[in-house]
């Protein structure tokens, strides 16, 4: 049994959620704000954290920051809808365990919460890059990255690999290192965008007894774990000025001195550094140092979105779908043509990390051969609405067409008022939830 804080403003579906978790030996303890949640995260002592994004008062990610700064490591699942998908994965880089989608899947829920509870994180890259839960990729783009990661690997060049949230950034280090000489020694990963701005420096360099209140002992940094290894510093951007400048100098001098110490340590650290954001821009705001950018941009990796890596696609599903039969005990061989065309027609601002999820959430759902359009995230159908739309070629004459004009733009304004609150838009609207679900999908909202 675990104690869960669940951070939910809708009444009804906190109750729904609520009933369901404590059917599963659960106990669960509500709030709608963020102010109260995380007043009831200090004072009492929980396992996990399902957090909906969009509260009264803030966003899922400002809590999540909140309790992050305090130094906590519970797991929390962020629940979202899927237009904030984007946003959410955002969230899991800083720090989220997983992201769900609402309309809620209860299995699917129980799956993730499982995991979460179990720290079993989401077959993820922090295991062996042989494992065959990764796959190489055969197309032209495979080629060439591929290509690029040999050239580079051996060398003890500084590389930069940038590209969208879940394109693989963390694979492509992981592979560099395990095809360098140094592949025997530590390959430390260290989320930049999930420290926090007090314990930057004292994380990365480490700090002597006293440094600070609350240093209670010497504590070694990650520079230091990883000395003769790799350390691989994703979202560097997120770096704060003051640790900018020492990790330049670490760069520069191949030393480190821990906070509070006068000593200086030799260290030999390859740093491979990833970002979401071009880092022009932050040099041209002031927020990224233009020495450090050149020395950690002694190469250069762009990992292409998803959505532009053509027959890739095919692969990574067939690959996702034996990774989760197996972790699942499933036997699907194949996705109907349905839902085919919907998982090639949307724009995976997740990119791998999404398809995985996506992939994982159909084949959970399937207990045949073949996985349907059904088993499909509803929101993932709305949001690639079939190429033809009837209303818009209907003649302004058409009456029909008219009133089915006005009372789409009539539920998408509604629904932006309330935030993506689908029982509060229903009640505004006067209709109940399923007539809602059922005219957002035909207008494709
Ligand atoms: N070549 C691959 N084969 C199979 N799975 C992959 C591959 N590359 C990445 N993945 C999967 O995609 C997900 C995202 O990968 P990864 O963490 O490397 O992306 P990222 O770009 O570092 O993400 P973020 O920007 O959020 O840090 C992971 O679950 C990983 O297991």
């Amino acid at each position: 049994m675990a104690n869960i804080l669940l951070v939910e403003d809708d009444t009804t579906f906190a109750q729904m959620l609520t009933f369901f978790v404590e059917k599963h030996g659960h106990k669960v303890q509500s709030a709608q704000r963020i102010k109260d949640a995380f007043k009831l995260q200090q004072q009492h002592t929980y396992q996990l954290i399902l957090l909906d994004y969009r509260l009264p008062d803030g966003t899922g990610l400002d809590l999540l920051t909140q309790i992050r700064e305090t130094g906590s490591a519970i797991p929390v699942i962020i629940m979202t809808s899927f237009n904030d998908v984007r946003t959410a994965i955002r969230a899991i880089r800083s720090g989220a365990s997983e992201y769900i989608t609402k309309p809620v899947n209860p299995d699917e829920l129980l799956m993730v919460m499982n995991e979460a509870l179990a720290d079993k994180k989401p077959a993820d890259t922090k295991s062996d890059t042989k494992h065959p839960q990764f796959i190489r990729g055969n197309s032209p783009y495979a080629d060439k990255l591929h290509e690029y990661i040999n050239l580079v690997a051996p060398t003890d060049m500084a590389v930069l690999v940038q590209g969208e949230s879940g394109t693989g950034k963390e694979y492509v280090a992981r592979m560099i290192h395990q095809n360098s000489k140094r592949a025997d020694k530590p390959f430390i990963a260290i989320d930049c965008g999930a420290l926090s701005r007090d314990l930057a420096a004292s994380e990365l360099f480490g700090h002597a007894k006293g440094a600070f209140t609350g240093a209670a002992a010497d504590k070694k940094g990650l520079f230091e774990s990883a000395d003769d290894g790799t350390l691989f510093m994703d979202e560097i951007g997120n770096l704060s000025y003051d640790v900018q400048v020492k990790l330049l100098r670490a760069l520069q001098e191949k030393v480190i001195q821990p906070l509070g110490s006068n000593r200086t340590i030799p260290v030999n650290v390859r740093i491979i550094a990833a970002t979401n954001d071009d880092l022009l821009n932050s040099i041209s705001a002031d927020s990224f140092r233009q020495d450090l950018y050149h020395r950690v941009n002694e190469f250069k990796i762009q990992l292409s979105p998803l959505r532009e890596r053509g027959n890739e696609l095919d692969n990574f599903i067939r690959h996702f779908i034996q990774l989760s039969n197996a972790e699942l005990g499933r036997q699907v061989q194949n996705i109907s043509p349905e839902a085919m065309e919907v998982l090639h027609r949307y724009d995976w601002p997740g990119n791998l990390r999404e398809l995985k999820n996506v992939i994982k959430r159909m084949v959970l759902l399937t207990t045949g051969e073949t996985a349907g359009a059904a088993a499909l995230p509803d929101e993932m159908l709305w949001s690639t609405p079939p190429d033809q739309t009837p209303i818009a070629a209907s003649p302004e004459s058409d009456l029909k067409a008219r009133n089915e004009v006005n009372e789409k733009a009539l539920i998408q304004k509604t629904l932006q008022q309330v935030k993506y609150n689908k029982s509060k838009a229903a009640k505004l609207l006067n209709i109940d939830r399923k007539t809602l679900y059922s005219k957002m999908e035909r207008y494709g909202l």
